[in-house]
């Protein structure tokens, strides 16, 4: 995937997807969906994700926060869509003072050559989110570029997902929203996260040094350096499908099966927070490798123990509850 921060540097022409899409998540897939590369289509069009960097509330607010996927981890998954270009149209005062007009004008159409346009249903652009999805497909329709604009995507909510009366389903429907699943992340309620996500929701990190205690009481385990900037879900224990990945690899398998601890350790008095996971039946050095790590079930929230001796113990029953739930 080709990424770029300049539309001159952009390829041309394109299919484009607008947005922010943070979490790449069930309702972003559907505003992507009709810009994927058309094998019957005559001429080719770059499917292209158009988004801002920094993210405009970040710019307004000055205020640094955390991501579902941060960028590199935006990236990843964009590709693994089967897009094929994204831009990142530096956000600035320049660009948030565009009137709808002149963002369609000058960068959708003279710079990006978009031949189609995509947009969720609550889309908004231009200088004081003015333009609506409507405004942008009047603008477009001068150029004859259709826009497809997509309905929000729902689910049913959280409290009703699994006993819900389906006659009345349509009562209980919740959009899906970055943050929602934030907010669900952080409940620990995972398989509700990778519902609204459909996908796991997945770590990314290269692996470093820890205490090399791990070793010593018979689960080594990988710690992750995660991008400063990603979200985190609750501290615990969690069932994990495993990746190492290399720069070239596009659609990684997610071999190993494993668990993973989010926390500070209190039982050996860690004074960090970490991230570790423990790979089932493996053995060798991940020092210095890639992992993505897709999170599937919430086990148990962090503890602290009383001795090392009965951490071990929990950590034992922890993999067999982990075994047990990804049919290792
Ligand atoms: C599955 C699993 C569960 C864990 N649960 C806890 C816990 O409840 N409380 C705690 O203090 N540490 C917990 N840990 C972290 C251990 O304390 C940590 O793995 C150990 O200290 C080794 O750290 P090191 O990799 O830095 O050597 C857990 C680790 C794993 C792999
Ligand atoms: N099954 C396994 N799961 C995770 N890491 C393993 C495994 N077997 C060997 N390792 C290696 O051991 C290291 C972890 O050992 P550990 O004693 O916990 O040290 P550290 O504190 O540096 O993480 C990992 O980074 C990896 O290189």
């Amino acid at each position: 995937m080709w990424v770029t921060s300049s539309t001159e540097l952009a390829l041309t022409p394109t299919c484009v997807a607008l947005g922010k899409f943070d979490g790449v998540h069930r309702g972003h897939q559907r505003v992507i969906q009709p810009i994927l590369p058309d094998v019957t289509a005559s001429s080719h069009a770059y499917s292209t994700v158009v988004t801002f960097n920094p993210h405009p509330q970040e710019f307004f607010t000055g205020l640094a926060r955390t991501w579902l996927t941060p960028l590199d981890e935006k990236i990843f998954q964009l590709r693994s869509l089967g897009v094929e270009q994204l831009v990142l149209l530096p956000f600035d005062k320049e660009l948030s003072a565009l009137t709808p007009e002149q963002f369609v004008e000058k960068i959708l159409i003279q710079q990006l050559q978009a031949k189609r346009i995509s947009v969720g249903q609550d889309f908004c652009f231009g200088s004081n989110r003015s333009g609506t999805a409507k405004d942008l497909q009047v603008l477009a329709a001068k150029f004859d570029i259709p826009v497809t604009i997509v309905p929000i995507e729902t689910c049913a909510s959280p409290e009703r997902a699994d006993n819900s009366d389906a006659s009345d389903s349509s009562i209980h429907q919740t959009r899906i929203s970055t943050s929602l699943i934030r907010q669900v992340l952080q409940n620990g309620d995972i398989r509700q996260a990778n519902k609204l996500l459909g996908r796991p929701y997945t770590l990314i990190g290269d692996v470093i040094k820890g205490q090399q205690l791990g070793r010593t009481i018979g689960f080594p385990t990988a710690n992750l350096q995660l991008p400063k900037d990603k979200f985190l879900p609750s501290f615990g224990v969690y069932a994990v499908r495993v990746s190492t990945l290399s720069e070239t690899l596009n659609a990684p398998e997610y071999t190993y099966l494993g668990v993973m601890n989010i926390g500070n350790r209190p039982t050996v008095n860690g004074t960090y927070q970490s991230v570790e996971v423990h790979l089932f039946d493996w053995s060798g050095d991940l020092y210095g490798k890639k992992l993505a790590v897709q999170l599937e079930q919430f086990l148990r929230p962090e503890e602290k123990f009383s001795s090392v001796e009965a951490l071990k113990q929990q950590i034992q029953q922890d993999c067999i509850a982990a075994r047990a739930f990804l049919g290792g």
